[in-house]
């Protein structure tokens, strides 16, 4: 089942510019998704647009089989949004901040206090529940920021990049902690700018740019696409220009050189070719190979490839 769809949908701010177009892509029940594009690309609008913080007014989007206009309290419960910007009340503690989040979602009395005690263990802030985040380090309010955001338990989250700013243990630990929610079950969209992390934990992968879809689909099936595969040759010598030209030849625009000891073939799909590229080698250059590594394309590449700009010359934001 799905547990979003998103179809047809158009917005714009202004009568000047369509910040989406046809936006089309569905996330199955108990999905990872990993939700990319470059800054503007039009992520942001598209999560308001699914929370009901933006009137939509072309196209539809279902959570279940709940359309979101005609059955929006019915969705609010089911949705929990982490946002970029903490936002947290420095002024209250730990505890009372979820208890805050969890009763405008309507929870009351035991339930709610069940709810918070629940999140709060979820994000291992018990011990620090009657303290005030300004005491907190980026990274706890990050952890806090979620208990907020899923204290209703709801069964889609939206998280909108939740380590911008935070130290490595607790990246892990957030990261671990998204893994848990698929094992309860949850179906996340998981927003970042950072490659590796949405390669680590997602299955499935939605690339915008400029307010249209790129790609929407599996993890693996867009890598497959790409080119499974990657051949890495490093040489004991700088290459001749007539070698170069022979591997420009030999493998056309799958040939990349990244530094002057160093070939990157890139393999697509078919059955043997890497073990026919590696047999080509291997004949004409073989004194002069040093080393040859074969890898799975990255995520980051294929990110390259299909928007021309590479994700870590983005500023987050
Ligand atoms: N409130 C607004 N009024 C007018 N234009 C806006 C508004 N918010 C965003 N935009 C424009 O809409 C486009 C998409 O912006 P959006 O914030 O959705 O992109 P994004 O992919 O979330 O970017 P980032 O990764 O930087 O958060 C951009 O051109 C942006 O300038």
């Amino acid at each position: 089942m799905d547990m979003l769809s998103v179809k047809d949908v158009q917005f714009s701010y202004d009568k000047s510019k369509k910040v989406l177009k046809d936006i089309n892509f569905s996330v199955r029940e108990n999905d990872v998704m990993g939700f990319m594009g470059l800054n503007g690309a039009g992520k942001s609008t598209l999560i308001q647009l699914i929370m009901g913080l933006l009137k939509l007014s072309d196209g539809s989007i279902e959570i279940g089989d709940l359309d979101i206009k005609k059955h929006s309290k019915e969705v609010k419960k089911m949705l929990g949004y982490v946002p970029q910007d903490i936002a947290i009340i420095e002024n209250l503690t730990a505890y009372q901040n979820v208890k805050f989040f969890g009763s405008i979602y309507g929870l009351k009395g035991k339930e709610l206090a069940e709810h918070v005690d629940r999140a709060l263990a979820f994000v291992q802030l018990t011990d620090r529940a009657k303290e005030r985040p300004s005491k907190f380090s980026g990274g706890m309010k990050r952890r806090l920021n979620i208990a907020c955001g899923i204290v209703h338990n709801p069964q889609l989250i939206i998280l909108d990049e939740p380590t911008v700013g935070v130290d490595p243990q607790s990246r892990n630990y957030i990261l671990e902690s998204i893994n848990e929610l698929k094992q309860q079950g949850k179906t996340i969209i998981y927003v970042s700018h950072y490659m590796e992390e949405i390669e680590s934990i997602c299955n499935q992968v939605v690339i915008i740019n400029d307010g249209k879809v790129l790609y929407s689909g599996g993890m693996d099936e867009i890598k497959h696409e790409a080119g499974s595969e990657m051949i890495n040759v490093i040489f004991h010598r700088p290459l001749e220009e007539a070698d170069k030209r022979q591997l420009m030849y030999e493998f056309k625009e799958n040939a990349a050189f990244p530094s002057e000891t160093e070939l990157e073939i890139k393999v697509h799909g078919e059955a043997g070719e890497s073990v026919k590229n590696l047999i080509s080698l291997k004949e004409n250059f073989n004194d002069q190979i040093k080393k040859i590594q074969l890898s799975d394309v990255s995520l980051e590449s294929v990110f390259l490839e299909l928007t021309g700009t590479h994700p870590s010359v983005q500023q987050s934001g």
